[in-house]
């Protein structure tokens, strides 16, 4: 059975990694897929392939570019949906930056652009999928990619980690607001999952060794590791959950002493 059949999936940051995961097993799941991405070039390049993959499985999807932090963005991913498949059905917060840095010498703006980022921009990307579920009249499934950050803090992410816990915040409060319209909203929490957000920081051996001895399961996440969870949350199998929260990290956060 597929899970997704004919639903019309939005993945924002979608080009790779976590996204890129997550949107290739919607479309093993019969959804028709929006794949978001930055704009710049890398981003399209990667975006136009992603799609490819998803067109290998027989299963439809367009890219759209358009830079997170941009407070309109959120608009045109769901204008393309629906002139391309005529509704939206899911939307996956997921694009996000984490550009490791200590607090004390904190620039603006690595501040800024990492809050605009991550939270600003989604916030109306939110509440633009909102709007357009609310308009189908049939609910819908709203997913904040979070982390275990909005948890727990980072010495080197003081920036960040706030951004985290908003969108988690972001997706309890949106649970009270939309439910009247059957539109759910959750947050995934992923531990550490080796993409290129951290490759730089996972470099350094110590740290590595470090991060798979705390978690249960001895290792770090891989991004397929997200496309389960996600996808569950997406489909009528998770029609009673809402304003949840679900961590997918392997036993990292558990796993004090
Ligand atoms: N990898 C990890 O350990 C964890 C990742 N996360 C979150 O998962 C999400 C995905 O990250 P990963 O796949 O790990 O990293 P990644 O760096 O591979 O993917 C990030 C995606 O966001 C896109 N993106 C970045 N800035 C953008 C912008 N201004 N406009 C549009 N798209 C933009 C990138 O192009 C890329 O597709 C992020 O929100 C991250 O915070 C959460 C917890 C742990
Ligand atoms: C990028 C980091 O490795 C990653 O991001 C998160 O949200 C996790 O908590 C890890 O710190």
């Amino acid at each position: 059975m597929m899970l997704l059949k004919d639903k019309v999936v939005i993945i924002t940051g979608a080009s790779r990694g976590i996204g890129r995961a997550v949107a290739l097993e919607c479309a093993r799941q019969g959804a028709k897929l929006v794949i978001g991405h930055s704009g710049r070039a890398s981003g399209l390049a990667a975006a136009k392939n992603v799609v490819s993959e998803i067109q290998d499985l027989d299963k439809q999807a367009i890219e759209v570019g358009g830079d997170a932090a941009d407070l309109d963005t959120g608009d045109r991913l769901i204008d393309a949906a629906v002139s391309t498949f005529g509704k939206v059905d899911v939307f996956v917060n997921n694009a996000g930056i984490c550009p490791f840095h200590s607090f004390l010498d904190m620039p603006k703006e690595v501040y800024m652009q990492t809050v605009n980022t991550n939270l600003n921009g989604a916030y109306f990307a939110v509440q633009a999928a909102a709007n357009q579920m609310k308009k189908q009249g049939k609910g819908g499934s709203i997913i904040a990619i979070s982390s275990i950050s909005a948890l727990v803090g980072g010495a080197m992410q003081t920036h960040y980690t706030p951004t985290k816990a908003g969108l988690l915040s972001l997706m309890q409060s949106c649970a009270v607001a939309l439910g009247p319209y059957n539109i759910r909203c959750n947050a995934v929490l992923p531990g550490t999952i080796a993409t290129d957000i951290n490759k730089e920081d996972l470099s350094d051996p110590d740290k590595l060794a470090y991060m798979r001895s705390r978690t249960c399961l001895g290792r770090l996440g891989e991004p397929d590791d997200l496309a389960g969870p996600v996808v569950f949350l997406a489909s009528d199998m998770a029609r009673y959950v809402t304003g949840a929260s679900l961590l997918v990290d392997g036993g990292l956060f558990v796993n004090l002493q």
